[in-house]
């Protein structure tokens, strides 16, 4: 089998129309973003793994049922620099690099703080972030670029650090109804004190339209959270938030900080950084929004490894999260080229499989309730609460459906009561084959597949005046199987 997933793809420049089977309804208008690994080698050189490919921007105008695609490449400064050098010239997650030793381009790629972080890349393939009514594409380093919906042409680098002390932040930040994001990122070098920041940035700021009157600007510090080890925080990917709350787990898959730093003189990649501590446990931490402070109570559950949060809502005094969780780190190992590409079948299998799981966190502990009684008396979930002595809860999952990933939901029902999680099949291997709409109230699956197409996430947009959270559509986007298989 050749390669499957490590292949360069092309620009499609200039849109071009799809064919179109079946009919598109005449509301869906609009233009779908989609990011992702587009570059795998440059010059003789190639990357290790799949989450390192250069950003390929997707987009389709939807318009009186037509669709136009087109692609771009994310021209960050990673990008140029490498097609300048012929060669990887910045590390990546699973890749490290080094510049070209004529040009020394990174001659400042080194900060010394009370730690030595490096600048990291810019090269933001993970998802597209709306703020106000710009667009950027993010990865979950300090960078964000600004690119333009319509054309995809990237506009200016912005360093988050400007504006709030993070060296790491999400690429799933959550939106309020009129647009504010609210993100969470990782603050490694903050006067040696790593916390995990929540922060806001606002939609709309007073003067907007004239110049210098960006949104991000008036960014501002939500909540900080110190980490549990100063020296290995956590890595996450998303978090949680209902109408009063917001949800952060601190996971234990850890990065090592003193490894990170001494990780470009030994020659290693970010990935070798980070690792799974089976033997610990996972720290939930529930912050008020209104208050802005977390709640006191040490809430943790088993040791897991969560990338996507689905939905949360809160429910007769308890809090409700819904989570894909992994029983190891064994999804990044996957994604390495070499496994993906040789004995493909072999080495594809994820040794945890992911699961939808329900946990349940009540919001006000009775400090006199016996050790050892379950403080979740919900009937819609069989999620518990255990209480333990010194004021830790001990919480255990309902298992929901196993064999899912890339959930989406209906939206406008993020933080609030929901029935529907629009997500990707994937059981032992990674390569989705059919969409899936689970209904968490009646526990029950609808499927859709066809032969020959690999879905991507499905997103989903509802029926403009709609009803019922599952009035409308979802929208997938499909490579064809054939390339794959080739
Ligand atoms: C470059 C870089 C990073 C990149 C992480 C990436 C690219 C993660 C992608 C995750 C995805 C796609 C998860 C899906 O579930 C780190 C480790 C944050 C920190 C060091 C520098
Ligand atoms: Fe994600």
């Amino acid at each position: 089998m050749d390669i499957i997933f490590g292949r360069n793809k092309k620009e499609q420049r200039e849109p071009v129309r799809a064919t179109v089977t079946g009919k598109i309804p005449s509301w869906l208008q609009g233009i779908l973003l989609r990011n992702g690994p587009g570059m795998h080698t440059v010059g003789e050189t190639r990357y290790n793994h799949w989450f390192d490919g250069l950003a390929l921007l997707h987009s389709f105008t939807i318009r009186d049922g037509e669709v136009y695609y087109r692609s771009k490449y994310l021209r960050s400064d990673t990008y140029n620099s490498n097609i300048e050098a012929n060669r990887i010239v910045v590390s990546e997650f699973g890749t490290m690099a080094y510049p070209d030793p004529c040009k020394n381009i990174f001659s400042k790629a080194f900060s010394y703080l009370s730690h030595t972080i490096p600048d990291f890349t810019d090269n933001c393939l993970i998802n597209i972030m709306r703020c106000g009514e710009d667009f950027y594409a993010t990865t979950e380093t300090n960078y964000i670029r600004k690119i333009n919906p319509q054309t995809l042409e990237t506009l200016e680098k912005v360093d988050y650090r400007k504006y709030v002390a993070v060296n790491l932040a999400t690429s799933h930040p959550h939106y309020d109804a009129a647009g504010n994001v609210l993100n969470i990122g990782t603050s490694i070098v903050d006067k040696g004190k790593t916390k995990y920041v929540i922060f806001k940035i606002p939609a709309t700021v007073p003067g907007a339209g004239k110049k210098g009157q960006k949104p991000l600007k008036h960014t501002e510090v939500f909540c900080s959270i110190t980490a549990r080890s100063l020296l290995s925080p956590s890595y996450y990917h998303s978090f949680g938030i209902t109408e009063n709350y917001i949800i952060f787990l601190e996971q234990p898959f850890r990065m090592d900080i003193l490894k990170m730093a001494t990780a470009y003189i030994r020659g290693v990649s970010w990935a070798s950084c980070l690792a799974f501590h089976g033997e610990d446990k996972t720290y939930i931490h529930i912050i008020d929004q209104r208050t802005r402070k977390p709640m006191l109570t040490k809430f943790y559950m088993d040791p897991m490894v969560i990338f996507h949060h689905v939905n949360a809502y809160e429910e007769d005094g308890c809090l409700l999260f819904d989570v894909i969780a992994y029983g190891d780190s064994s999804l990044y190992q996957l994604f390495y080229l070499a496994n993906l590409n040789q004995n493909f079948k072999d080495n594809s299998r994820l040794t945890s499989v992911p699961t939808l799981k329900r946990f349940a966190v009540p919001l006000h502990v009775d400090k006199n309730a016996e050790v050892g009684s379950n403080l979740i008396k919900l009937p819609s979930t069989t999620a518990r609460a255990l209480k333990e002595k010194d004021d830790q809860v001990y919480c255990q999952p309902e298992l929901l459906l196993e064999g899912l990933e890339l959930p989406r939901i209906n939206y406008a029902h993020n933080g609030k009561r929901y029935r529907y999680v629009f997500a990707a099949e994937v059981q032992w291997s990674p390569i989705p084959t059919k969409i899936i709409k689970y209904d968490v109230l009646t526990k029950s699956s609808l499927k859709w597949g066809e032969e020959h197409c690999w879905p991507a996430e499905p997103l989903f947009v509802p029926t403009p005046g709609a009803q019922d959270e599952d009035d409308g559509n979802s929208i997938v986007f499909m490579s064809p199987k054939e390339r794959l298989r080739e």
